[in-house]
């Protein structure tokens, strides 16, 4: 569960059931105290209608024939968003756009993300005419019609139809549909019949696409391509690892390096979240990689750094950390933050000027030579340098990977030197 998920604790059920009467006759008693059942579709669209309610003042209607959303898992997705789009939590509450591929009838993204989010605004996608006609009953009863526009999609569209327009987008999301044919739905109902999951309620057509997800995922890979930097992240649920490996390996094929992928986990339901980008936006380890060992191989390269500084003292250690920052020549500090086990830098630089190489060359260089320059060469690379019990180097912005290796190793040495006798 995402840290900041509310319901990393279970919910007091009984008193839910209290403020959404209708979930009353839904109440069971076991030893551990009041639960609902969760092979009821009855019982779970009313705890979803009942969570919606309380926690987010979200009137939704959910018909009986269409997918009855998981709050907490729906919730995970959007927080692992706000954490991609602000990693470093810097950016003010500027004007967010997203874009959410197959809305469904509750419309839970949007509504979600809107309420979570005051500055995010959604075209939110659907197929199927009737999830189509709820989901604009949810947005209108809700009064979000300002800030969520639905679009009706059709087979023959590009799935990121909205991206065909000249607007631009901060973010797409999307929980795909999952099987790849009714059979396929069978099988995995056998399978589950057993187990104390909760039940599902998805009709066929949104339930079922042609390849299934790795397919529908991979179209929007192929996609995005075209689109590139017109939209910050894309982003997708994946309910199946086969098509995380899938997606990954898309990915890789079509040489996007810059990319993240999360565990999204409710109870005994494990999804996950593929996101990629085109942009020069890098994101934090601990944003973009999970630590799960069977996992490693898909996971993108590493965007944090760290470097232990053992016995060294705390105070020296940040001495020689801004001696080896001044001295680097081209390094602009952008802002610092002292916080009581830790101090935060912010760094610019253009180019590499801390290579024994880059530094030759400037010798080398006739005087007067970069005189010549009338405007400033843009920044190449943004980072940001935390220095507490070790030096943790993450990358923020910039598409030459061996530039911020080749940074870090340069501090970390500096740091880790020994004074000179
Ligand atoms: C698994 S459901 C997800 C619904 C909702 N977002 C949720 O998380 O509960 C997938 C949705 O995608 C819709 N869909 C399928 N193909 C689509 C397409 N090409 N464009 C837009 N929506 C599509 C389906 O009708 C269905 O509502």
């Amino acid at each position: 569960m995402h840290p900041r998920n509310l319901y990393n604790q279970p919910p007091d059920f009984l008193a839910l059931a209290n403020s959404h009467p209708p979930l009353l006759p839904y109440i069971v008693q076991t030893a551990n105290g009041p639960t609902i059942d969760f092979k009821s579709q009855d019982a779970l669209r009313h705890l979803t209608q009942a969570l919606l309610y309380k926690d987010f003042s979200l009137n939704v209607q959910l018909p009986v024939d269409r997918l009855c959303p998981p709050i907490p898992n729906r919730l995970n997705y959007i927080l692992w968003i706000q954490d991609i789009l602000d990693p470093f939590h810097s950016a003010p509450a500027i004007a967010v756009r997203g874009i959410d591929i197959g809305t469904g009838a509750s419309c839970i993204y949007p509504l979600l993300g809107c309420r979570m989010s005051p500055s995010w605004k959604f075209i939110a996608t659907e197929i199927d005419p009737l999830s189509f006609e709820c989901a604009s009953v949810n947005v209108a009863s809700n009064e979000l019609h300002s800030r969520i526009h639905l679009h009706k999609a059709l087979h023959h569209e590009p799935i990121l139809s909205p991206l065909l327009g000249s607007d631009t987008f901060d973010f797409t999301m999307c929980n795909p549909p999952f099987y790849s044919s009714r059979e396929e739905i069978e099988k995995s109902t056998l399978e589950k019949e057993f187990s104390p999951s909760a039940v599902c309620t998805g009709a066929d057509t949104e339930m079922i696409t042609p390849g299934g997800e790795s397919a529908f995922v991979r179209r929007m890979v192929t996609e995005s391509l075209t689109y590139r930097t017109k939209c910050r992240w894309f982003t997708s649920m994946l309910g199946k690892l086969s098509s995380l490996t899938d997606v990954v390996n898309s990915l890789r094929e079509n040489n996007v390096e810059n990319y993240a992928i999360t565990e999204l986990v409710q109870g005994q339901t494990r999804r996950w979240a593929i996101g990629w980008s085109f942009g020069d936006e890098r994101l934090p380890d601990s944003v973009s990689r999970i630590s799960n060992q069977s996992l490693h191989g898909l996971m993108p390269p590493h965007n944090t750094i760290r470097q232990p500084l053992g016995s060294a003292d705390g105070a020296v250690a940040l001495q020689k950390l801004r001696q080896a920052l001044s001295a680097t020549e081209g390094i602009i500090a952008t802002q610092e933050r002292t916080d009581p086990d830790r101090v935060t830098i912010g760094l610019a630089a253009t180019g590499n000027t801390w290579s024994r190489a880059a530094r030759r060359k400037k010798l080398k260089a006739p005087s007067g030579d970069t005189s010549q320059r009338t405007t400033s060469p843009p920044v190449a690379l943004m980072c940001q340098v935390t220095l507490s019990h070790e030096l943790e180097f993450n990358w923020v912005r910039g598409r030459d990977r061996a530039l911020f290796e080749s940074f870090c190793n340069h501090i970390s040495r500096k740091v880790a030197s020994k004074p000179s006798s």
